[in-house]
């Protein structure tokens, strides 16, 4: 088996030609023959450096335009053959076909063409043909070719080069075949999802090429590793990176927020909201918030849909938190952070997120669309004697915003734009109720004049009952129990409104 080897002709392809100037220069000082097509002949041509136009050595032009120029057996004879077979050499000679020792391409911006709205046919035309036929035919024969097929490996392989008197390891070419059936089928799986948009198969694919190691997962002894863009998401002002929890609340913060648009503060823990409050500034709104559950409060996940002052920026500075969220800050706002080096501060950019979600389960995978299902005043049935004033109302939309983003089974307690306690995630509805009533207690809330929402409807009446005795006013709950008339009655009993919504909003 063939181990160092030795380059002597190079075929260049690349659509972007940036960072590709030293590492030609140095094949050729080495006195490598380079072929070339033509923007990168040219490209090679005007560093005045030798270089054969690829049609020379195929004997055909470039043509369809542009479609077909490398394809042709003198080039994938020369890439393909396999040194160590005595038929493959006597064929190559045969035929004349010179040994291709090192390809480096760069493929068609396929992906950037779909981001940037481009035409059908502009898209089309962005689909790589003979770059990936190059990638794939030197990275099979690894044994005997480099392939180069990231921009991001030039400088490795010029160091490479440098460091071993022109040559490659098997190892190193076998590293780089790796790597190039990562870039061949990340782009095949973004040209699969462009087609796949219509009338979608039904298979789950995802390429991610971005991937962060987290420190470690869930709990410390678990393995963790985020793949995606997070500085496409967030610009990191202060702070560690981010942990396994904290992404999975980060989450959580951004979904809740954008329910939102006038000033309004959330705190999470566990992905659930234990302060949330919307006012007519910031300040007010983070106060309002922390007020809720001061205690759960500690060590949250803070968000805002507004600029943070230096004024809010004072007053969240009093509690420990693991990380801060904003679209914007005011610099000397950022500046106090700074002073606690530990604690994150995201700035938000605007990014479009999925609105689709997944998750892995036995051996497989589920996915479902986001619930990004809201509903207004006129989704709401009133099916009381008593209908809800304008204000409880109001409140209703609110408690159901929150209650949509909490563990289920959840019950949200909400006066005058304000989260004043929930329970969250138990096993029965009428004990995440009386979590509630008992948080609320415990914060000095009174639940007189206030509302209640629940994720989904009331098997019996029980919890319509104690929460009326509470003092709560107005029920928000989505019906469709068999018994929904046992609670609806209750509601009457007791004097208090309740509208339906038709929409649950489990979250499991
Ligand atoms: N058609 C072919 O035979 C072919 N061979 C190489 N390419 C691509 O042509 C581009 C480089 O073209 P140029 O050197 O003309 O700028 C590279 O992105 C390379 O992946 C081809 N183009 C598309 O399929």
């Amino acid at each position: 088996m063939s181990q160092s080897i030795k380059i002597k002709n190079a075929l260049i392809s690349v659509y972007y030609k940036d960072g590709l100037a030293p590492l030609v220069q140095y094949l050729a000082q080495q006195g490598v023959t380079l072929f070339s097509t033509g923007g990168t002949e040219q490209f090679i041509k005007d560093l005045g450096l030798p270089v054969t136009a690829v049609e020379d050595l195929t004997g055909y032009p470039s043509i369809l335009g542009g479609r077909v120029k490398t394809l042709h057996p003198k080039v994938f004879g020369g890439i393909l053959n396999r040194r160590n077979l005595s038929d493959d050499q006597a064929q190559i000679a045969q035929y004349e076909i010179p040994e291709i020792d090192l390809v480096i391409v760069d493929l068609y911006p396929f992906e950037e063409t779909v981001k940037a709205g481009g035409t059908d046919a502009e898209i089309i035309e962005k689909i790589d043909i003979g770059g990936i036929s190059l990638i794939r035919a030197a990275a099979k024969n690894f044994n005997d070719v480099v392939i180069i097929a990231s921009k991001d490996s030039y400088s490795t392989l010029l160091d490479q080069l440098t460091r071993q008197d022109g040559t490659t390891t098997l190892a190193q070419r076998k590293a780089y075949a790796k790597e190039a059936f990562h870039t061949s089928s990340h782009y095949d799986t973004a040209i699969f999802e462009y087609f796949n948009e219509e009338e979608p198969l039904h298979v789950f694919k995802q390429s991610i090429k971005q991937a962060q190691t987290l420190r470690y997962g869930e709990n410390p002894h678990q393995q963790g590793t985020f793949y995606g863009n997070l500085e496409e998401m967030f610009t990191k002002l202060n702070g560690k990176e981010l942990s396994y929890n904290n992404l999975v609340d980060v989450d959580a913060a951004v979904s809740l927020i954008d329910e939102f648009t006038e000033p309004t503060f959330a705190i999470l823990k566990h992905t659930n909201a234990c302060g949330l409050a919307s006012r007519p500034t910031v300040l007010e709104a983070w106060k309002d918030a922390l007020a809720c559950d001061p205690v759960s409060a500690f060590g949250g996940v803070l968000i805002t849909n507004k600029e943070v002052d230096l004024a809010t920026a004072t007053e969240i500075n009093n509690l420990f938190f693991e990380v801060l969220i904003a679209p914007s800050y005011q610099p000397e706002a950022v500046e106090l952070f700074k002073a606690k080096k530990n604690r994150v501060i995201l700035q938000r950019n605007e990014v479009e997120l999925s609105k689709k979600q997944f998750k892995t389960l036995l051996n497989g995978v589920i996915e479902q669309d986001k619930d990004l299902s809201l509903e207004a005043a006129d989704q709401m049935t009133v099916v009381t004697e008593k209908a809800p004033s304008d204000a409880a109302i109001q409140d209703l939309i609110f408690a159901n915003k929150i209650v949509k983003h909490t563990k289920s089974n959840t019950i949200v307690f909400v006066k005058d734009n304000v989260l004043i306690a929930s329970g969250v995630g138990q096993t029965s509805r009428v004990d995440a109720l009386k979590q509630a009533i008992v948080k609320a207690d415990s914060f000095g809330f009174s639940l007189q004049e206030s509302v209640m929402a629940s994720d989904a409807f009331f098997p019996f009446p029980d919890c319509v009952e104690l929460a009326a005795d509470a003092g709560i006013v107005a029920v928000l709950q989505p019906g469709g129990s068999i018994k929904d008339q046992d609670s609806i009655d209750m509601a009457n009993q007791k004097g208090i409104s309740m509208v339906t919504t038709g929409v649950r909003h489990f979250k499991h």
